[in-house]
This record gives structure tokens, sequence and C-alpha cells, in this order.
């Protein structure tokens, strides 16, 4: 199957997209703007050589590994998460935040605590390096609910501006990792395709660092 050298860029729906497209368009790669309220999943941009997947966001990375995107843009939460044999690039320097230990104000530690979260993988391996035993339950969203209703006695989640947390009562207690979004690609497509992914990675360097 051919594919012209169009570079597949997996490109994350919901709140990265908006910060991506705006940094793509800082570095001269111009998304027509009708495709930010579109409901297509495929969208091709010729002028630029490209085509992006629209992708739900913690499915990026297996897009990538599996080759049928050459690179994708991911939260490093996600990347961390999925651990997916692909290579990172770029930090993107967007959708900036943190992974944070949260709970009541008035936490106290029990034997065998659970711990309510998106990131399963990332809360085990953390708690484990932390040498405490913890019950992990895998949340698919609203993770701040489980020490409100009593499924969990603490929770690992994203913070950016603390509002969520502010709303409902909750303390962060530590913070695990900075997160921003990442620049991935494919390791076959970074060889066959190095020459356009560098210059993208060299065009999106210059936009980062003339944002700063
Ligand atoms: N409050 C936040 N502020 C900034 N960045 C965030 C915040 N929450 C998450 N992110 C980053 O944005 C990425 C995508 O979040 P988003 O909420 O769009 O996707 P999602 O959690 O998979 O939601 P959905 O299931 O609705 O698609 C996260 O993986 C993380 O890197
Ligand atoms: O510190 P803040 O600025 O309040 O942001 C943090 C919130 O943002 C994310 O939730 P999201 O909106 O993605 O909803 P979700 O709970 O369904 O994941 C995250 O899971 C927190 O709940």
């Amino acid at each position: 199957m051919t594919d012209n050298g169009v570079l597949k860029v997996a490109m994350p729906k919901g709140r990265i997209y908006k910060q991506a497209s705006k940094l793509f368009r800082q570095a001269g790669l111009l998304i027509p703007e009708e495709f930010d309220e579109s409901r297509r999943l495929i969208i091709p941009v010729p002028e630029a050589n490209m085509e992006f997947i629209m992708a739900k966001p913690v499915d990026v990375p297996t897009y990538v590994e599996y080759g049928v995107a050459d690179i994708g843009i991911v939260g490093k939460d996600v990347l961390m998460e999925e651990n997916k044999d692909v290579y990172e690039l770029l930090d993107l320097g967007i959708a900036r935040c943190r992974m944070s230990v949260i709970g009541l104000p008035d936490w106290k530690p029990v034997i065998n605590p659970r711990v309510a979260t998106k990131y399963a993988s990332v809360a085990s391996q953390y708690f484990r390096e932390q040498g405490q035993q913890v019950e992990v339950i895998k949340l698919n969203g609203s993770i701040e609910l489980a020490p409100l209703i009593g499924l969990a006695d603490r929770i690992v989640d994203m913070v950016e501006t603390g509002q969520t947390l502010k709303e409902n009562g909750l303390v962060e207690m530590e913070t695990l990792f900075q997160v921003t979004s990442r620049l991935i690609a494919n390791r076959v497509s970074y060889r066959l395709k190095n020459t356009a992914i560098q210059e993208l990675c060299d065009r999106l360097g210059v936009a980062i660092a003339a944002r700063v």
C-alpha cells in the first residue's frame, strides 16, 4: 500500500487538540479552521503533505506503535500509563498539568488502602516504589468522586488549576510528575520518513521556543 509519503499524525480530540492545532499553525502548518469543529475522523492537509487521524487521547500510543499513524501527540500521563514501544521526540509544552496523589484533608493511613485512578499502572508502580501496599481501583473519569463517596481512601489524578479539588474539598498530597504533551513516533516511520519528521520537529521546535 503506498501513501505517497504523506505523514499520518494521530491527533487527540478534546483539550489537547486546541493547543496542538494552535502550535502547528504557529509552526506554519496550516490546518484549515473548518476542521476545528468538524466530526470528521480523517483530515487531509495536502498543503503540508499530512493527514490527521482524530483519536481518543488514550489510543494515540497504540496507533503509533502499530504504525497506522507515523507520529502522534499525547500527554506524558498517557505515555507513561500505556508504555508502548514508540519514540518520544519532543516536549510540546502544552496541556500542562501534574499527576498527583489526592485525598480528603482528614485522611488517615489505613492497612491496605484503596486508591482510585484512571492510571492503574502508573499508580501501582508509584506505591510499589514507595513500599506501600494498596488496592488500585481503575475508574474512567470523575475520579474525584471516589473519596467523596467512600470508594477509595485516595486517588491518583491530574491537577491543573486545582479548581476541581477546591470545589470538592480535596487536597493534593504528593506530586508524582509534571505532565505536558509529547510528540511521539513509530520506530519504522522514524527511519523511513525521517526527513519529513525531522523537518516537522525543527518547525515545532522554533514555534515552541518563540512562545516562551
Ligand atoms: N485539567 C487538565 N489540564 C490540562 N491538561 C490536562 C488536564 N487534564 C488532562 N490533561 C491532559 O490532556 C490530555 C487529554 O485530556 P482529555 O480530558 O482531553 O482526554 P480524556 O481524559 O481521555 O477525556 P475523554 O475521555 O473525554 O476523551 C490528558 O492525557 C492530559 O495529558
Ligand atoms: O485542576 P483542574 O484545572 O480542576 O483540572 C483537573 C481535572 O481535569 C481533569 O478532568 P477532566 O475534565 O478531563 O474530566 P474527567 O474527570 O472526566 O477525566 C482531571 O481528571 C481533573 O479532574
